[in-house]
């Protein structure tokens, strides 16, 4: 397969974006549909009648078809796990009988959502309430990865129901965050929602329990079962944990825990947005999910996106891949997306266990526009390898306010130059003529034109919502959820597990035991033992 992407690269070898948009004065609407309020462009990649064929022909190759069609049937596409991934269900449970593995899901799916419904509506109505009687005014989500980057994601994207209660995030198993959080709370109003879909991550069940002790501590033993809820696939740890049946929110293994913000691992977002804002959000989703199962391929973004993903990374050698979101309460999409990306798709074997030749799914950094502008952007204008970058940015600012969207404008304005910045960038010739324009010598125009000139030629796709509304940001995750799918098909891999993490927390299990006892053997080199032996006696000179 290499050599086709080879034959891509060859294809492209000294083509300008902006030849392109010259050859095709309708280039822009034909690479562009629109999505539940979401404006998806990808006219400024490197795509042409013959490299569309190309791509859809190795689409075709890698069985991409069957594939989509297994995933929406609900079969083991997880084959190392032995699972569904279908969190299309999540998002329309009313749509049709999703099933997995031959089995309806659809009459459960409705039945969690009912529960969140009846939970969230009691915790705004002030009904839900502490050991004292006192209403609850504070929910910290305890949960790390799936079970808190989407979360806190949407609860920071979008604004709060007028009757809901405040809302913090503990992942970190650092106890300045804890103590950070707590320290500010009143035990007698706050509410514990325990969200991990194994009930077992080491992080979040230290946390748990420091939570646990906390209240019990204030307000005693017998408080605990008023003060915690808990999300989770296990249902026996949930019991053991001393939560009770009401406040249990069950999800299903076939839902992945970076695809879990749509299931009851959503509830303390569903808690900030009020549950009719919540089922916005899958409305948005499940119309991704119609467009990436109907849609002709040359229309279907997902495809497409994802198609020229790989082209970027497997013909041209482009490792990276940047996001970033004109939009301040954006400002963690890239840390989900980053999750959703390289937990997915950052395998080196496929799955029948060869090598990948080149990289498998790109690396993606982020930050929000216009700030990254001033962090990150030098490497992208001018690095010598070129970052195709993702402009994401709502069309109206959500105020009226005359200031707000003059400001809003300079946003957008910015968004629009940089990705033209990036495509057209600025001849050596262009800047050698401005700067004998402007006097300048000889010497200095021969030493800084080069340092001057940006090479452009950079693709970025755009993506813009009408607004920055539950719908909207529904689609443009699961735009990003079926990407990743279809970078995965091509590539091989499977995107469902994220066996990489399992190495570094068992050796953190032994490392724990070895920090805590002196003289304790374990594996590693001298730069582990040297390490230990310095951690330890920095602690025996604290103490003493
Ligand atoms: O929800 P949990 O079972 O606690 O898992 C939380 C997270 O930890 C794991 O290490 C995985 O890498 C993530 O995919 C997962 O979302």
């Amino acid at each position: 397969m290499q050599e086709k992407w080879d034959a891509l690269r060859r294809h492209w070898e000294g083509a300008r974006l902006s030849e392109l948009f010259a050859r095709d004065p309708d280039r822009a609407k034909r690479h562009c549909v629109e999505v539940a309020g979401l404006r998806i462009d990808w006219s400024r990649q490197f795509l042409d009648s013959t490299t569309q064929q190309q791509l859809l022909a190795l689409a075709g190759e890698c069985g991409f078809g069957a594939q989509r069609q297994a995933l929406f049937q609900g079969e083991v596409v997880n084959a190392s796990e032995g699972r569904a991934a279908l969190h299309m269900a999540l998002r329309g449970p009313a749509n049709r009988d999703w099933r997995v593995a031959g089995s309806s899901v659809s009459l459960a799916v409705e039945a969690e959502l009912a529960h969140m419904e009846a939970f969230v509506a009691a915790v705004h109505a002030g009904q839900v309430k502490g050991a004292t009687g006192a209403p609850i005014r504070d929910v910290v989500n305890i949960g790390i990865g799936g079970s808190h980057l989407g979360p806190e994601m949407l609860a920071t994207a979008l604004p709060a129901a007028k009757k809901a209660p405040r809302l913090h995030f503990l992942s970190n198993v650092d106890p300045a965050q804890s103590e950070r959080i707590l320290g500010s709370l009143d035990p007698a109003e706050t509410l514990f929602i325990v969200v991990s879909k194994s009930f077992t991550s080491r992080e979040t069940m230290i946390n748990a329990g420091e939570a646990r002790g906390w209240i019990a501590r204030a307000l005693g033993e017998t408080a605990v079962v008023d003060h915690f809820a808990a999300v989770s696939t296990n249902e026996d740890k949930v019991r053991a944990f001393g939560i009770c049946a009401e406040r249990q929110f069950r999800f299903w293994d076939w839902v992945g825990g970076r695809y879990s913000l749509w299931s009851s691992a959503g509830l303390a977002a569903a808690v900030h947005l009020g549950m009719p804002r919540f089922h916005e959000l899958l409305d948005g989703a499940a119309a991704m999910d119609r467009h990436f199962e109907s849609a002709p391929d040359a229309e279907n973004a997902p495809l497409m996106m994802g198609l020229l993903d790989l082209q970027s990374i497997m013909a041209f050698g482009w490792p990276a891949w940047a996001v970033v979101p004109y939009a301040d309460s954006l400002r963690l999409l890239p840390d989900y997306f980053q999750q959703l990306v390289m937990e997915s798709n950052g395998k080196g074997v496929t799955q029948t266990g060869g090598a990948l030749i080149r990289q498998s799914g790109p690396l993606l950094l982020g930050g929000i526009g216009t700030d990254a502008q001033h962090a990150f952007f030098q490497l992208l204008h001018q690095g010598p390898l070129p970052v195709p970058v993702d402009f994401i940015a709502a069309a109206r600012s959500g105020s009226q306010n005359e200031s707000a969207t003059r400001r809003h404008q300079v946003l957008l304005a910015n968004c629009l130059a940089q990705a033209q910045a990036l495509a057209e960038g600025r001849s050596e010739a262009a800047v050698r003529q401005a700067m004998e324009q402007a006097g300048l010598d000889a010497a200095t125009i021969k030493s800084l034109a080069p340092q001057k000139r940006f090479p452009g030629n950079r693709p970025s796709n755009l993506l813009l919502m009408r607004e920055l509304c539950p719908q909207s940001l529904g689609a443009l995750i699961a735009l990003y959820e079926h990407r990743v799918f279809v970078q995965a098909c091509l590539l091989g891999i499977n995107p469902f597990d994220q066996m990489g993490v399992e190495l570094g927390k068992q050796l953190a299990r032994e490392m724990e035991k070895r920090l805590g006892a002196e003289g304790r053997e374990g594996s590693g080199d001298s730069a582990v033992a040297e390490t230990i032996t310095w951690l330890q006696q920095q602690w025996r000179e604290q103490t003493s």
